[in-house]
């Protein structure tokens, strides 16, 4: 009961309102990812107490709309109530109020229930990407089509994909969703023509409004696939439809792809998924642990975050081992018990050296800058400091041997496995350049 309303309102319906407000003055997107998971616990001493399921969403929540939320409230009477947001783990999602009657089970599409706009984090590695994927479920087949995402493994190219899915089924019912792999789409299609039934193959896919394809890159080389492929593309985006692509690379890297193809993929918006950057990994693993009720402490979290540095599923995988070590051994998961848990998978390694930081060292050391050594100077004097940083950053670091070439100036891996196998020997061999790595480890460290 709401005092300063002077009308029996009960919670529930106070937030209904407060939800009508927020609803006309945010998009659909933000609206299902951040409000939907909100219920409201109840009214005590003029405070309406709202449950978030995770600290991430009451962060960004406490940001982004407290004054939304306050001002939708001020709206309820005279005296403008209070809110108060609490995270209650797997708090349930409230009944969509909003949503016309579900879809059978055999109708709806086979999205991964986690993979939401709600449980992906935004960092400047995706960011995007994210807003390309929310401006598509905003208006599906008229903001960009068809959309392509790239990235490398585990970067959450599907996450983003069923998000759009989830999103676009919640706010479009109506609408027909397939998320198909390039392989399943592959052996249905072999299957159709040897069972001959290539008319309802078509009709399955060419009556579809929102197409997902997960990683298209296999279907280079497959030549009845691409030409399937294309006429389902051509009926669905003559139809505004959408369709989203993932791949792990982009187009004009998928060889023995069709011209025609590739060009339709490039008509739309492309868009990459780099390796996240730590703070980024860090609120990824906050949130997989408050999902799972588990409290985890930040420098766990933050040791776990350094260990693994690019592929999003290894890293939730680093966790959930650290959380099972501690679990079965009794014992409190610390930093030290966390290095215990992984250090059959990684060397220990107390602090991961900043790139950056070795090149500039490397640098000063042999009198260049540092764009010399980054740069594409091949003088002798650059080539083997060059070399050296390269190896040193493979060694006090856990970037890639790509990425590795990319910071030093779009470099093939090829040319770099060769400067670290050379410097290897060198190492070896050579007591000056021995010293030299010793010394330059020291300043580093
Ligand atoms: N930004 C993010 N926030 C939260 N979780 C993420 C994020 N990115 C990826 N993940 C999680 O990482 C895991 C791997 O993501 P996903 O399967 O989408 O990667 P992918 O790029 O499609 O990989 P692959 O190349 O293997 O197909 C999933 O559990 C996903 O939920």
């Amino acid at each position: 009961m709401f005092p300063w309303t002077g009308v029996a309102l009960t919670h529930e319906a106070v937030w209904q309102h407060v939800l009508e407000h927020i609803r006309r003055n945010i998009t659909e997107v933000e609206f299902h990812t951040w409000f939907e998971r909100i219920r409201p616990l109840g009214l005590r001493d003029g405070v309406l107490e709202l449950a978030v399921p995770t600290s991430f969403a009451l962060d960004w929540i406490r940001r982004h709309y407290a004054e939304l939320i306050q001002e939708a409230l001020g709206l309820l009477g005279a005296q403008a109530p209070r809110f108060e947001l609490k995270v209650v783990p797997g708090a349930v999602v409230q009944e969509d109020i909003f949503q016309a009657s579900p879809k059978p089970e055999s109708e709806k599409p086979k999205l991964n229930p986690k993979y939401t706009f709600e449980n992906f984090v935004v960092g400047p590695n995706n960011s995007m990407a994210h807003a390309a994927a929310v401006a598509v479920a905003e208006s599906p087949g008229r903001a960009y089509n068809p959309l392509f995402i790239y990235g490398g493994v585990g970067l959450g190219k599907t996450h983003l994909m069923h998000a759009v899915g989830h999103s676009v089924a919640k706010r479009f019912p109506h609408l027909k969703i397939e998320y198909v792999s390039t392989e399943t789409f592959t052996n249905e299609l072999i299957n159709a023509i040897r069972e001959d039934r290539m008319a309802e193959f078509r009709e399955r896919y060419r009556s579809v409004d929102l197409l997902l394809v997960d990683d298209i890159q296999f279907i280079a080389g497959k030549e009845r696939t691409q030409e399937e492929f294309f006429h389902t593309f051509n009926a669905l985006y003559e139809a505004h439809k959408q369709i989203i692509l993932s791949s792990d690379r982009p187009p004009k890297d998928i060889l023995t792809l069709e011209a025609r193809l590739r060009s339709r993929f490039e008509w739309g918006l492309i868009t990459d998924i780099q390796p996240p950057d730590l703070e980024t990994r860090i609120a990824i693993l906050k949130m997989n642990a408050e999902q799972r009720g588990l409290r985890v402490s930040e420098e766990v979290l933050e040791y776990i975050a350094r260990q693994v540095t690019s592929n999003i599923r290894e890293l939730e995988g680093a966790l959930m081992r650290a959380i099972a070590y501690a679990s079965l051994n009794g014992v409190e998961l610390t930093r030290s018990v966390a290095a215990k848990a992984l250090s059959d998978i990684f060397a220990p390694r107390e602090v991961e050296v900043d790139p950056q930081e070795i090149v500039r060292k490397v640098a000063e050391h042999f009198a260049l800058r540092p764009e010399d050594l980054v740069g594409g100077g091949r003088r002798k004097e650059v080539v083997l400091p060059r070399q050296i940083a390269m190896y040193l950053v493979r060694e006090l670091t856990r970037a890639s041997l790509p990425e590795i070439g990319q910071l030093f100036g779009g470099r093939d891996h090829t040319t770099v496995l060769y400067a670290i196998q050379k410097i290897q020997e060198l190492s070896e061999s050579d007591r000056e350049v021995q010293s030299l790595l010793r010394s330059l480890r020291e300043v580093l460290a």
